[in-house]
């Protein structure tokens, strides 16, 4: 017969019934998050009892308190029942209606009214648990009807409270609360508690639910650093070996799931390389996710409050790194006294290029249940946003000290992170970093600016680079542009990674401010790496440091500027605009010339770059391309000394005044072919210095017409256009219809967007370089206008060779 019970019917809320159904739907694929759910929500439940009791002493009956929870799975047949029980602070009869049938959080309409304009297909569910509180409602991805059981501990104001029941479907609006006819049974566990259980159906594709093996494997998954609170499993016949584990032997067929230790409260020198390793496991959700280091540590924020916090670098980058935007990353979990919180600490709380670290912070003094914007205007946050950034990189530094061939592998997955962090950080984190970058260079396969700078020459105050996107070290090293410093032994970084020149200018230039009383000055200097002066080999400003020492070559080089002044005169009055100034070579061994960029332009690497991704209207691209560029002239190359030979022979100016006229039309005559000749080789010295030609259809014209020259042919004679056969007519047959073709080629992935890929230890890598080149062109530092304005306190004068 029907227990005489009062039951009372609820209505959800619209809003509610509108949440409720998204989570269900979004998550349909995540069911499993359900016992997440419930597990966090009694830990909740047994911290909050633990910390009110303990502060303000007003429950009743707590002496004989043990927190716990329960797990047990009911089967009958295929279906059954699954009950999470817990003795935490309970929930009175409003309580019940009132914390699983409403809403207190604010933003609700509103979102829904987004939800409602868009689809609620794109929704993330998880989030939006973790936004409103819902989820509780992550029952119902499992289960068609739930029942919540609850007390509340007795007070002086209620020594004798009752157990009441929350009853809810899947479907429908409305839910119930009725005193449990069963009496307040949750008081055989413990002075008060809720229990929670859900129905599972035979047939419903849910049977797992009631799966011991399975409900270890979610404890062990979600809620194994939640350990503060014992969670226990009721063991079956169907699982009594567990019975024979002597642990557990005397738990009468409860068996305890989450026997691990918070690994981070643990001393350091106490835990193992393997602990380590396998809380990764358990900290990063990607199939068999290993680390390729941590690091460990204590801590206090300055601002009083403690913590405890463990930091891993992934053995791989995320798959979206490089595409992901800016926003929550989700990579640190903060956890106050071993409760977890949060791993919402708003968007870009570290910067993004160290989103790839796992982190866990557990703080001994934050309010627990602080809303997200309360969050972010915390101290302790704040302190430790930087705390983290620092201890980031000393652990880096303290990796590639320590364990250098360790560092060297880790440096091969995050050395673009890293470069992204060059640019993103200031001054003194920006030097760090590049210590910890390893380049290819003439000396070796992986070199680091410590190394650099060990091998130096005496008197050498530059290190030298080259930079070339996608070329191998082998081509550089080939390069016209370093062919005497090599051949000298000095040592020349090659760079080859899109983002090398970029961190490079970045290093090798700082702005500064100088400040007095007086005045406030601006000036950019070039920053020194220890002493050294950053040098990128395909620009202007080269030096050995070792140009004064030897009297006689010094000698030498004077007489050779003297013998080559009119041919330098010559060159600088024919090619003025394109070619900004003529020097005598300290650079060159057999080529005959080379060109240079400007100290300030781009070189012809970052003018690829930069084209490549430009936007057409890109103001800077037109003016950087036409920048100026350096003809450099070897002096010793038989081609040059030719050269000068022709500019000698040619009548001066005086000399034509006083020739007859018809002389002096064959005399300039003469001049045009030569003027043409030298033009050749300056394009073609052009494209082997890295440039592109300006003008490709005018200089194979060019090219022509010297091979004319050389082969005899006359210069006037026309190549026969007739006889070119035209196309057949437009074609009747048909091809597949676009919809079949594209199905075919869906899976090739899109790499549109401007964003450059190369090829990392694990496949593509991308980059953002949209986001980078905004960084370089509004920082300045990098070769713009900040420099342009710099180029007139530093000309460096080209011929104090
Ligand atoms: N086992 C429990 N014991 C006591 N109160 C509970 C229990 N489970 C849920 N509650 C109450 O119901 C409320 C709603 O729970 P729900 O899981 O939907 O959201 P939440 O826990 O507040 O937020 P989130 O899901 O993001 O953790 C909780 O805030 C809590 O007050």
């Amino acid at each position: 017969e029907e227990p005489e019970v009062q039951v009372e019917k609820h209505r959800y809320e619209s809003d509610i019934s509108k949440l409720r159904s998204i989570v269900i739907h979004s998550l349909y694929s995540q069911k499993d998050i359900f016992l997440r759910e419930l597990l966090s929500n009694s830990q909740d439940a047994l911290e909050k009892l633990r910390l009110t009791s303990l502060s303000e002493g007003s429950y009743l009956n707590l002496d004989e308190w043990k927190g716990n929870i329960t797990i047990e799975a009911r089967k009958s047949g295929n279906g059954g029942q699954l009950i999470v029980r817990d003795t935490g602070i309970g929930m009175s009869k409003s309580e019940l209606a009132k914390n699983l049938g409403t809403i207190a959080k604010s933003g609700t309409s509103e979102f829904l009214n987004k939800a409602d304009n868009s689809s609620s297909a794109g929704i993330d569910g998880s989030n939006l648990i973790g936004q409103f509180g819902l989820g509780f409602y992550s029952t119902f991805l499992v289960s068609p009807s739930v029942k919540v059981s609850s007390i509340p501990p007795a007070t002086a104001d209620n020594p004798k409270p009752v157990q009441y029941t929350f009853e809810s479907n899947a479907s429908g609006d409305e839910f119930t609360v009725y005193a449990d006819p069963r009496g307040n049974t949750l008081l055989e566990q413990g002075p008060c508690g809720t229990e929670v259980v859900l129905d599972i159906e035979d047939g419903s594709g849910n049977e797992w639910v009631l799966d011991n093996k399975k409900l270890e494997e979610l404890v062990e998954k979600h809620s194994q650093f939640s350990s503060k609170f014992p969670i226990y499993l009721r063991k079956t016949v169907a699982d009594d070996e567990a019975a024979t584990d002597g642990e557990n032997a005397h738990s009468e067929g409860w068996v305890k799931l989450n026997k691990k230790q918070p690994l981070w409260m643990k001393n350091p020198k106490s835990v193992s390389e393997q602990e380590y390793r396998d809380f990764y496991a358990a900290l990063d959700p990607t199939a068999d996710a290993k680390t390729a280091g941590w690091t460990h540590w204590k801590g206090d924020s300055g601002s009083g409050v403690s913590f405890r916090a463990m930091m891993y670098i992934p053995d791989k980058l995320p798959e979206d790194f490089w595409n992901k935007g800016p926003g929550v990353f989700r990579n640190i979990k903060l956890m106050v006294k071993r409760v977890f919180l949060t791993d919402d600490l708003g968007e870009d709380y570290l910067p993004r290029w160290l989103s790839f670290l796992k982190i866990v912070v557990d703080a001994d003094d934050l309010p627990l249940n602080v809303s997200r914007e309360t969050l972010q205007n915390n101290k302790f946050l704040r302190q430790l946003k930087r705390i983290l950034v620092r201890k980031a990189i000393d652990m880096f530094t303290r990796i590639s000290k320590d364990e250098p061939e360790k560092w060297e592998k880790i440096q091969k997955t995050i050395g673009n992170a890293i470069r992204i962090g060059m640019v993103e950080s200031d001054g003194k984190d920006r030097v760090k970093l590049a210590g910890l970058l390893r380049f290819a260079s003439t000396r070796g396969e992986s070199v680091s600016l410590e190394d650099y700078i060990e091998n130096r020459r005496d008197g050498q105050k530059q290190i030298y680079f080259l930079a070339g996107v996608g070329e191998s070290a082998e081509s550089l090293a080939r390069s016209p542009l370093i062919e005497k410093p090599v051949a000298r032994g000095y040592e020349v970084l090659l760079l080859n990674a899109p983002a090398d020149e970029t961190v490079m200018a970045q290093l090798g230039s700082y702005r500064y401010v100088i400040r007095s009383r007086m005045s406030s000055q601006r000036k950019l200097k070039h920053m020194l790496y220890r002493g050294l002066k950053l040098q990128d080999v395909a620009k202007a400003g080269f030096k050995y440091g070792d140009e004064d020492d030897d009297a006689k070559e010094k000698a030498e080089l004077e007489m050779q500027k003297k013998a080559f002044g009119p041919l330098i005169e010559w060159l600088k009055k024919e090619f003025r605009g394109p070619i900004s100034d003529v020097v005598l070579t300290n650079r060159l061994v057999k080529s005959p010339c080379a060109i240079v960029a400007d100290n300030h332009g781009w070189s012809a690497n970052m003018q690829k770059l930069m084209m490549a991704n430009a936007r057409e209207d890109d103001p800077m691209l037109p003016m950087m391309k036409q920048m100026p560029k350096i003809l450099e002239i070897n002096p010793r190359s038989p081609l040059i000394e030719g050269l000068l030979e022709r500019v000698h022979d040619l009548p001066q100016s005086d000399d034509v005044d006083e020739d007859e006229d018809s002389d002096s039309a064959a005399v300039s005559d003469d001049e045009r072919e030569l003027v043409e000749t030298v033009q050749v080789l300056l394009d073609t010295a052009m494209i082997r210095s890295g440039f592109m030609v300006s003008d490709t259809n005018t200089y194979f014209d060019r090219v022509e017409s010297l091979l004319r020259r050389s082969l005899g042919v006359s210069q006037s004679a026309k190549t026969r256009t007739d006889g070119v056969k035209p196309a057949p007519p437009v074609a009747q047959d048909t091809l597949p219809d676009a919809e079949a073709a594209a199905a075919a080629t869906a899976n090739m992935g899109d790499m549109s967007g401007g964003v450059g890929f190369e090829m990392g230890p694990d496949g593509p890598q991308f980059m953002d370089w949209q986001d980078l080149k905004s960084k370089v062109s509004t920082e300045k530092p990098g070769g713009d206008q900040s420099q342009l304005e710099d180029l007139v306190e530093e000309a460096v004068s080209h011929d104090e060779l």
